[in-house]
């Protein structure tokens, strides 16, 4: 599934035609994630759809999903941009990053510089690097290549090995364990437990997907997480401040914000 998404990604990034520049206000993923509302960080996530769980909603308003996830206490957003396999639009990203006061990481599949281009001008703060899918080299390049540009990049890995590799290349600043097999679709909480030994302490550590009740969010704070990716289980809540609130058994944000 993977190989197929990165073979439609190739064909996009041949007839891409640029966005034009949207006039936003810059917001760091990193200082927000540092200096989160409650007891982890919480990055909510807009998805209508996914390969694995098909439609997650049928009667989508990216814009209003933002905007009570900004009410409910997120502290970021990340934005689904690919169209094919989760329904997911630039034009939304940029509707958002215009009314939604968070920093926003564009959730897509970036493996060449133009797509770097493109993320700067539809507006998003941070960018999602998916490690596996390019070489660490190369992996290394658009990181590089995006900080250039005024880009955050959240770097997502798999296994431990896979940490292990790309730490001899660089040590991306925000580091996101995804507990998603990306072979199996399955998750598992454990890969943030034992990945995230790994991690470096003056990197920020995000455990994502599979994160769904209280119980879950405790678990991965307890293996050192300083941030949450959260999507499906906010995405099929009541409301999305509401999902929040449930999610956090009801912790109050931090009054010195
Ligand atoms: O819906 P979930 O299980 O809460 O997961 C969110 C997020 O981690 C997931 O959407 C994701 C993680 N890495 C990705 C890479 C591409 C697309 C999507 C993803």
């Amino acid at each position: 599934m993977l190989n197929q998404i990165i073979e439609t990604k190739r064909t996009e990034i041949k007839s891409l035609v640029q966005p034009s520049l949207v006039n936003v206000q810059k917001k760091s993923l990193y200082q927000a994630l540092s200096k989160p509302n409650r007891s982890i960080g919480l990055i909510a996530e807009v998805k209508k759809a996914s390969p694995s769980k098909g439609i997650i909603k049928e009667d989508f308003n990216p814009l209003e999903i933002a905007l009570g996830y900004e009410i409910g206490g997120a502290d970021a957003l990340s934005v689904l941009t690919d169209r094919p396999y989760f329904k997911g639009h630039r034009d939304y990203l940029s509707a958002i990053k215009q009314q939604v006061n968070l920093p926003v990481l564009r959730k897509d599949f970036i493996i060449d510089r133009v797509q770097i281009e493109e993320s700067v001008r539809m507006g998003a703060d941070a960018i999602l690097l998916i490690a596996g899918v390019v070489p660490n080299i190369e992996l290394k390049r658009l990181y590089e290549e995006a900080a250039g540009a005024g880009l955050e990049c959240l770097v997502e890995v798999h296994a431990k090995e896979e940490l292990e590799s790309l730490l001899h290349e660089f040590t991306p600043s925000i580091i996101g364990v995804n507990n998603r097999n990306l072979k199996t679709f399955t998750t598992d909480l454990s890969q943030t437990e034992t990945i995230g030994s790994l991690v470096p302490r003056n990197s920020l550590f995000v455990s994502e997907s599979g994160i769904h009740v209280t119980e879950d969010l405790e678990r991965v704070k307890r293996a050192g997480a300083h941030a949450v990716l959260v999507g499906e289980s906010l995405m099929r809540a009541e409301s999305p401040a509401e999902g929040i609130d449930s999610l956090y058994g009801g912790e109050h944000i931090a009054a010195t914000r």
